[in-house]
């Protein structure tokens, strides 16, 4: 059986840059990986992806979008990451369950006792064996995402700072809380230098 491993964190903080050196740096060690991503990661999800991210801000409402987002995964895990974990390999997924509890629950104002509960029926409440959160100071994270996106985040990426304030501070609270699935890593300075320390979050699960 492979690994399950989510890379968390707000928008820009450099989670695909990271997932790539991450994914290298593994196969490197002769891990075989998977890398894939959320909202999407299989052809459902994608098609969901799309619903989510494109269209005007008041598109969903926070119930639908949460809905959404449980649906989206519920087929990713089904169709592409238990499939590779039964194959042996490791799975690096941008996002998994905790962006939706950073951001319909803390952020959206949903109960997260809610978003697991859609969770448990969506995806049998299946976890991650690790989760990487990346850590930026607020406006290092919101420079990035803005010269990346050059002022057209999706309809999630662009709500305002207080929201994506709400985001960091939800997921620094379920990291402390659960210390032993999450690791907190500093994604500030050299990228290089972060693969470093996410390597390091992952030293007690290598082969
Ligand atoms: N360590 C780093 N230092 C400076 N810029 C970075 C670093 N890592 C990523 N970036 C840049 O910041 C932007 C956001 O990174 P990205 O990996 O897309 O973040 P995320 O997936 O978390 O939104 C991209 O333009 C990327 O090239
Ligand atoms: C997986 C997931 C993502 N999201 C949001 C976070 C992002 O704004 C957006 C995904 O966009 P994406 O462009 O993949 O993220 P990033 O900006 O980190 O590169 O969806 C949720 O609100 N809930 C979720 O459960």
């Amino acid at each position: 059986m492979g690994r399950f491993i989510s890379l968390e964190g707000g928008e820009g903080v450099g989670k695909s840059t990271q997932i790539a050196a991450l994914a290298e740096a593994l196969r490197a060690r002769g891990v075989d990986v998977l890398v894939t991503r959320e909202p999407g990661g299989s052809e459902g999800a994608e098609a969901i992806r799309r619903l989510l991210l494109e269209g005007d801000a008041g598109r969903w409402g926070p119930r639908a979008e949460a809905l959404l987002f449980a649906a989206a995964r519920s087929d990713h895990l089904e169709k592409t990451i238990l499939p590779a974990l039964a194959d042996g390999k490791w799975v690096l997924s941008d996002r998994f369950i905790d962006s939706s509890r950073a951001y319909q629950a803390g952020a959206s104002g949903l109960a997260d006792a809610d978003i697991l509960t859609l969770h448990r029926i969506g995806s049998a409440g299946r976890l991650p064996d690790r989760t990487l959160l990346l850590t930026l100071p607020e406006a290092v994270a919101a420079e990035r995402a803005a010269a990346r996106d050059r002022g057209g985040a999706d309809r999630i990426g662009g709500r305002d700072a207080i929201y994506h304030a709400r985001v960091a501070q939800a997921f620094a609270h379920h990291a402390d809380e659960d210390p032993h699935r999450f690791r907190v890593v500093d994604a500030s300075g050299i990228a290089d230098h972060v693969t470093i320390r996410l390597l390091d979050a992952l030293a007690d699960l290598l082969p």
